[in-house]
């Protein structure tokens, strides 16, 4: 029996890469430009969702982040992000989301003379207003924060100490984002043994735009516990009746080390042809610890939900498999063991057991 999109919502979702400025609603961006005279491509929401997605369909990852420029721009007071964490807390509880960890960039959010922590801060506020509202209304969800830095700038170790100072206030883990071709993770390996000796998280955005060297680096040199995309790790692995897996393929199977994979936005970016030639397709029937995620969802119109049911559509994948990833991102998720098997054993799959029978 194929799955219906409302159960897909009401099942328990898990999401470990997603971006808080890729996820505002077109509605609040409009109002937001407008208290900053901040011009925009279009004053409607509806029109300017559309915008967004198309814009992001470009093909390129270079110019997919062009479109970061609107939502970025209206997000650079206490005000502005607190209100946007607590939307998108809440957007995504309706989702069905249980647990989320959300990312962003603090060094891109101070042109209005807010300091990093008060970034910091105000996000948190946000998303503990958003998770507050949302379990009051029965929907309850736990939401983590990434810090992000910037790969082509050089703030990552600040970045780093900024994310280890709020450790105990919600933030999770630590990321590099921005275009992967030319910005080596090694570019920033201080950040990361400066995180290593802190035993804090980590994952990199790598093999999204570029193939093995940067995974390679991601993983060997820098350690990063997870990996923002991977989706290229199939370059190291040759297709056939029996795949034959490189060294590196081997080894990020092997360590079982979460891929987060995207699969709208590796269309959009041209990181994949199709969501049915998406190799995610291929990684889980060789059981990689492959996690479904949204990255942006402004940019791919899309939502945790909506990600399951092409992937359902284009895989035929019934509730084992929904059930599959959604552990597996809890697994890999940057709270504590004990957290995350509570979160398992007495949300998850309870919740599957049923949607199954
Ligand atoms: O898929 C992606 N690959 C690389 N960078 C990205 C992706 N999505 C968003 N960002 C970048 O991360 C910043 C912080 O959230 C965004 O502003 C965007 O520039
Ligand atoms: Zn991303």
């Amino acid at each position: 029996m194929a799955i219906g999109y409302e159960d897909i919502v009401k099942a328990p979702k898990a999401l470990l890469h997603d971006h808080l400025d890729g996820g505002l609603r077109p509605a609040t961006i409009v109002e937001l430009a407008a208290a900053v005279d901040h011009p925009l491509p279009s004053n409607d929401p509806d029109e300017l969702g559309r915008w967004f997605v198309a814009a992001a369909n470009s093909g390129s990852l270079e110019r997919y982040l062009e479109t970061f420029a609107h939502t970025v721009a209206v997000m650079q007071t206490a005000d502005a992000l607190r209100r946007v964490a607590a939307e998108c807390a809440w957007d995504l509880a309706v989702d069905g989301v249980v647990y989320a960890e959300v990312r962003f960039a603090p060094e891109q959010h101070l042109d209005r003379g807010l300091t990093l922590d008060e970034v910091v801060e105000a996000v948190l506020a946000g998303f503990a207003e958003g998770t507050g509202r949302a379990a009051d209304a029965g929907r309850s969800i736990r939401i983590g924060t990434l810090l992000t830095a910037m790969r082509h700038a050089a703030r990552s170790q600040e970045i780093a100490e900024l994310s280890v100072r709020h450790r105990d206030r919600g933030v999770v883990g630590f990321d590099i984002a921005g275009a992967e071709a030319g910005f080596p993770p090694t570019r920033h390996l201080d950040a990361f043994e400066y995180l290593q000796r802190e035993n804090f998280h980590f994952t990199i955005h790598a093999g999204e735009a570029f193939g093995l060297p940067s995974i390679w680096q991601a993983i060997q040199w820098c350690g990063a516990d997870r990996l923002g995309h991977g989706v290229r790790i199939v370059d190291d692995i040759t297709a056939g009746d029996k795949p034959v897996l490189g060294r590196l393929a081997a080894y990020v199977r092997d360590k079982r080390i979460p891929l987060e994979l995207c699969p709208s936005s590796n269309v959009q970016t041209g990181a994949a042809s199709s969501i049915a030639e998406h190799p995610i397709g291929l990684l889980r029937d060789l059981r990689f610890r492959v996690t479904v995620n949204t990255d942006n969802r402004l940019m791919s119109g899309t939502s945790m939900s909506r990600e399951m049911a092409l992937l359902v559509e284009a895989f035929g994948y019934g509730w084992a498999e929904l059930q599959w990833f959604t552990v597996n991102a809890m697994k890999s998720a940057f709270i504590p063991f004990d957290e995350r098997l509570a979160i398992i054993d007495e949300v998850i799959k309870p919740a599957y057991a049923k949607l199954r029978s």
